[in-house]
Parts: structure tokens; C-alpha cells; sequence
């Protein structure tokens, strides 16, 4: 059983908050580091259970990872045909990016392996990944004709690139066949159809692979070896922003410097759409950690506006929709959120988990096939919710009772998955503390 949490209604936010690292950009240094002849120093690495996941299956591929006390990593592999074959089974817990991502990588290896992970996991979709790496020659098997978890992979005779159109926009799965691809004995060709996170990419680039893009498509020819770099440093993950983005904008005069936050245009779909909403929001002090732009946000107090938010968009911001689904409540007017469907396989339907349990504080939010439709500017009032054991669905509940009349959070403790020190952040900004020690 997982803990209740209890958040009292605060006054104004005001102080900085040092943003965690980047999740998916934690698990993709971990990995590539792993494949590589010589350490890697990861700087800034999000040490949250999902990243662990990573951490534990490369540990058990062969890969050494070692802590220092500052939570610097060294991560050193055996090369890049060095990974070994698990003496058991590879668990990813509750990170989807875990399973997918490894599932392209270990596909392409010249052993066996099983991976799967918590119930949750193996309730998400493993079809779309399975489906191209199949067509690449790969051997993978899952429960239910191959749809979900435990998956079964074994030896390929031969991996051949592939020209892939994707389907859904899913960095992960990019992410699982560019893993493969590196593998295969001709080149692979993806085309998406709206651009997803690009941090694999950055990665490749980062580890001296070449990668081609051309409008929407990917282009990668394989290799043999990386080149890998001294020292990686994990810039602050945007998702884990939002909350404090959004606290600060609805929680009237606060003023918030969130420092070290990742700007890839890919994942900046959350600061248009607060833009669009009216939100004060300044980007100061642009810089690059590696290949990744960083920044720090300064966030004011704003009386915010409902928008549309349209399916073009959603890669994104997709796991920013909970939260944005509570700015929205606070917000003047009607908010529609469009071409979400996606929400419906992450940890949890966060589409259903959002209408239900903002609903039980008040909010007035419809359910769509692909989206909700949020009237915004009611009072809520306190409730006790339940977090669907989803991490960002009880951060945005937290949020949203900060900012009402307080919430009791049932099962809260799963804010571990992407930000461990979330409540201890907010007590110090709520008592006037500076947050983020992480
Ligand atoms: O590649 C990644 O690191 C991620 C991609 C997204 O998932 P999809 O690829 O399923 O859209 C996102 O929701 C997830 O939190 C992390
Ligand atoms: C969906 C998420 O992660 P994953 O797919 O890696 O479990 C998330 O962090 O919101």
C-alpha cells in the first residue's frame, strides 16, 4: 500500500527551484555509456525509480555503474558488442522508456533475454515496438500474440534497416528501432508523421554517430564502435517544470526562478500553450548542456485564458496534459485538448484519471475520445483523490489542491518514478523555503 499525502492550501510561491534531470535523457546516457570502450561521467542524472530501471538492467547486461557522493555516475561497458547476456529476468518496473528502448537494443544482441516490468507495464501497448523489429529480423514474443509484456527475445540471424512510416509520434518507439538499427547491415529510413523528442538523436550525435534528418524523416546508416564523450550532464527535465510552472502562474503573486530546465524545441510544446494562455513566463540565460539547449524560466502570477489545444502539438507536451489540465480549471473559460488518445496507454488512461478525480474537487471537465473539454474559473473545493499510482497525475493533483482548498492524495508516493524530492520541493516553497536539493 503506498502513502497518503495531505497538501494544505498555500499563499504565494515565491524562491528557485533547481529542476531534476531529464528522464528521458537519463535513460539514453545510461544506455548508449553502456555500449561504449571507455567510462562515461553523467552529471545531473535524474536518480528517480524509472531511471533506476535502466540502471539495473544495463547492470545485469554487464555494464558497470558506479555512484560517487555528489550522485555523479561512471558508467563503463564493454564495448559496443560487449553487453552480456542476463542471467535473469530484466524487470523495468514501471518506465515504458525502459522496456521499449531495451527492447530494440536487446533484439539486436546474440543472446537471450526476457524483459517485463510492474502491472502497469504490462498493461501498455508493446505491439508498436515489436511490429518494426520484427520486420528488421528481430525474434521478440509477448504475452497475448505479442501485444504486452513479458517480452521473450532471442538471437537474429540477420538484422536488416528498415524504411518505417511511424504509425503513432513515439520517441520510444523510434527510439527502440534506431537502437536496433545501429545493428542492422543496411541502413534505416523513419518517417514520422509529427516530430517526437529528438533526445535519441542528440544522443547518437553525441556518441559520434551520425544521424541525417530530412524534414520528418531519419535517416542512419549502421556502425561498428562509438565515440563516446568524457563527461555527459543531464540538463532539467521540462516535464518536472510544469508543475511549478503552473503552481506559479495560478497561485496569485508568486514568482518562481526555475534553474537548469531543457529547452529542446521538441519537448517546449508546454511553454507555447501557456504563452498562448496568457501565462508570464521569461526564458533568460539560454545556454547548451552538450547537444541539449537549457535555460532558466522565470514564472509570474497571470490570470490565464482557456485555448485549444490541437493534436499537431500534443508530442510536445504529452506528459505535461495533467497539469495543463489544472491550469486549465483555473483558467477564464473553455479549454479544449484535442488528439490526445495517446494519454490512454501511459501509466495509467490519464485522460479518464484526470476528468475523475479533478472532478471529485469540483472541476468540471468532459471526457473525450481523444481529449477533454475543461470549464475553467470554478472554485474547487478539498477531496480526497487517488493518483491512479500514476506519478504525474498526483504531482498535478498536488497542484491543483496547493492552489484550492487542499487534497488528500491516496497512493502519492509514486512521485518517486520521475521526481523523488517533489513534496519536499513544495513544502520548502510552500513555507517560503527555496526548493530542489535533489
Ligand atoms: O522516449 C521517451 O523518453 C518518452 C517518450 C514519450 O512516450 P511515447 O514514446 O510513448 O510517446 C513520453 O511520454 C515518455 O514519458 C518518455
Ligand atoms: C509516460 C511516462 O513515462 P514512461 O512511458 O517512460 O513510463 C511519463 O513519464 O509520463
Amino acid at each position: 500500500m503506498g502513502q497518503n499525502i495531505q497538501i494544505q492550501p498555500t499563499g504565494n510561491l515565491t524562491g528557485s527551484v533547481n529542476i531534476p534531470g531529464d528522464k528521458s535523457i537519463s535513460h539514453r546516457s545510461i544506455m548508449l555509456a553502456g555500449l561504449a570502450n571507455t567510462p562515461v561521467k553523467v552529471t545531473n542524472f535524474l536518480h528517480a525509480a524509472d531511471c533506476w530501471s535502466t540502471i539495473n538492467c544495463m547492470r545485469a547486461l554487464g555494464v558497470s555503474v558506479d555512484q560517487d557522493k555528489e550522485g555523479a555516475l561512471t558508467v563503463t561497458g564493454n564495448g559496443f558488442y560487449g553487453l552480456r547476456e542476463p542471467k535473469n529476468i530484466l524487470d523495468a518496473g514501471n518506465s515504458g522508456t525502459t522496456i521499449r528502448l531495451l527492447t530494440g537494443l536487446l533484439g539486436a544482441q546474440p543472446f537471450f533475454s526476457i524483459i517485463t516490468g510492474d502491472a502497469s507495464l504490462r498493461k501498455r501497448p508493446m505491439a508498436r515496438v515489436i511490429t518494426p523489429l520484427i520486420q528488421m529480423g528481430l525474434h521478440i514474443v509477448g504475452r497475448e500474440q505479442s501485444r504486452y509484456a513479458p517480452l521473450a527475445i532471442h538471437a537474429a540471424e540477420q538484422i536488416r534497416g528498415i524504411e518505417y512510416d511511424m504509425p503513432v509520434a513515439s520517441a520510444q518507439v523510434k527510439s527502440a528501432i534506431l537502437l536496433a538499427a545501429l545493428y542492422a547491415s543496411s541502413p534505416t529510413v523513419l518517417h514520422e508523421t509529427m516530430p517526437s523528442r529528438d533526445h535519441t538523436e542528440r544522443m547518437f550525435e553525441t556518441f559520434g554517430i551520425p544521424v541525417k534528418r530530412v524534414g520528418n524523416s531519419i535517416i542512419l546508416e549502421p556502425v561498428k564502435q562509438l565515440q563516446a564523450p568524457e563527461h555527459i550532464n543531464v540538463p532539467g527535465d521540462i516535464s518536472s517544470a510544469a508543475f511549478w510552472l503552473i503552481a506559479a502562474s495560478i497561485i496569485p503573486n508568486s514568482q518562481l526562478v526555475l534553474h537548469n530546465v531543457g529547452i529542446n524545441p521538441t519537448r517546449t510544446g508546454i511553454l507555447d500553450i501557456l504563452q498562448q494562455m496568457g501565462a508570464d513566463i521569461t526564458v533568460t540565460n539560454e545556454r547548451w548542456s552538450g547537444r541539449e539547449p537549457v535555460a532558466d524560466l522565470v514564472v509570474r502570477s497571470a490570470k490565464l485564458k482557456g485555448v485549444t489545444v490541437e493534436a499537431e502539438i500534443i508530442p510536445r507536451l504529452i506528459d505535461e496534459i495533467p497539469i495543463l489540465a489544472v491550469a486549465a480549471s483555473f483558467a477564464q473559460g473553455q479549454t479544449i485538448i484535442k488528439g490526445a488518445e495517446e494519454l490512454r496507454v501511459k501509466e495509467t488512461d490519464r485522460l479518464k484519471a484526470i476528468s475523475l478525480e479533478l472532478g471529485k474537487m469540483g472541476a468540471r471537465i468532459t471526457e473525450t475520445a481523444d481529449g477533454l473539454i475543461i470549464d475553467g474559473s470554478q472554485s474547487l473545493h478539498a477531496a480526497l483523490c487517488h493518483s491512479h499510482d500514476d506519478h504525474r497525475m498526483a504531482m498535478a493533483l498536488a497542484i491543483a489542491g496547493l492552489a484550492a482548498r487542499g487534497v488528500e492524495i491516496e497512493e502519492a508516493d509514486c512521485v518517486k518514478i520521475s521526481y523523488p524530492d517533489f513534496f519536499a520541493v513544495l513544502a520548502d516553497l510552500s513555507s517560503g523555503l527555496t526548493g530542489g536539493k535533489q
